[in-house]
């Protein structure tokens, strides 16, 4: 029987899990570089569970410094079968109001000079990113969050942005233009490189703020941290929620094999080195 093995990636104001069972931290080394931090292992009702905070314990690596690729990286290495991020973002419209939580499933990549592939010289790809988050996982994170007592509107697009300053008013109104309905700095390139991994991916996003175009709210971080702290713990019981609820058996997803269609070097062309760094990434589909 296929068992999940549930990724959490936290963001702001979320560093750790204290529904644990059997916590243990762990450093994991990756061929990517280094991870955000050492990574929490436990589980919850038999499922086991890696927590890896995003900006690192304490909250020392910004958001244009995480190397996005050794979290995911290491969440695939130890065996993840999907991940679950949690980010807190600016609201860009009036009804996704401070305290609200948006299931996103949507993303412009404003990012810039972030490593944002597993793919580099030696080992060509292109995986598709039409539905860049896994429906199902996306389902169960909102009804976890909906029976943790959140207000969730179900969908949205995440305008990623370089930061870490936050954006101008123009840029801010811009992005509203572009129907974009929340904004943050972290989800890209971290939601490419799951899909590259073969990692279902969802984001569990909590609005701490307007951004700057909303009347009367210049955004900083002290406001952010308040609501974020009024807030962490619906994240922490939605987390501790979805698991519990997770089926006992875990159905493929079509995201599990997306490699299969994505390679486009011819195997005498693949550099050893690359697919060496590769290893995790390729475990399935190169039979390693
Ligand atoms: C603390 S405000 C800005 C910071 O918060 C968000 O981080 P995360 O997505 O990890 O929750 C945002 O993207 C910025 O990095
Ligand atoms: N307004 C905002 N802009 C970018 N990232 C954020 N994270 C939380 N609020 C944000």
């Amino acid at each position: 029987m296929a068992a999940w093995k549930i990724g959490i990636i936290g963001g702001s104001g979320l560093y750790a899990l204290d529904a644990l069972e059997d916590p243990r931290w762990l450093a994991v080394e990756s061929p990517w570089g280094a991870a955000s931090d050492a990574v929490l292992t436990g589980s919850i009702t038999g499922v086991e569970l890696v927590f890896l905070p995003r900006h690192g314990r304490g909250h020392p690596i910004p958001p244009h410094m995480i190397n996005a690729r050794a979290n995911i990286d290491v969440l695939k290495r130890l065996g993840c079968t999907d991940v679950l991020a949690v980010s807190a973002v600016g609201s860009l419209r009036q009804d996704h109001a401070p305290g609200d939580f948006v299931v996103v499933d949507q993303f412009i990549d404003r990012t810039r000079g972030r490593a944002s592939t597993f793919f580099e010289t030696g080992m060509a790809a292109h995986v598709p990113m039409a539905d860049p988050v896994c429906p199902r996982l996306a389902g169960m994170a909102a009804a976890a969050a909906r029976a943790a007592g959140a207000v969730v509107h179900d969908g949205g697009t995440y305008l990623a942005m370089e930061g870490p300053q936050f954006s101008t008013r123009a840029e801010s109104r811009l992005y509203r233009s572009w129907g974009c309905d929340v904004i943050g700095m972290t989800a890209c390139p971290e939601a490419k490189l799951a899909r590259e991994a073969e990692l279902p991916y969802a984001l569990l996003a909590m609005v701490t703020d307007y951004d700057c175009w909303h009347e009367g709210d210049d955004v900083d971080v002290a406001a952010i941290v308040r609501v974020m702290a009024a807030n962490a713990e619906i994240a922490r019981a939605a987390i501790a929620g979805l698991v519990r609820a997770l089926p006992a058996e875990r159905m493929a997803s079509p995201i599990d094999t997306v490699l299969d269609t994505a390679l486009i070097t011819a195997p005498g062309a693949r550099d050893p080195a690359m697919l060496t760094k590769l290893s995790a990434v390729l475990a399935r589909t190169l039979g390693h």
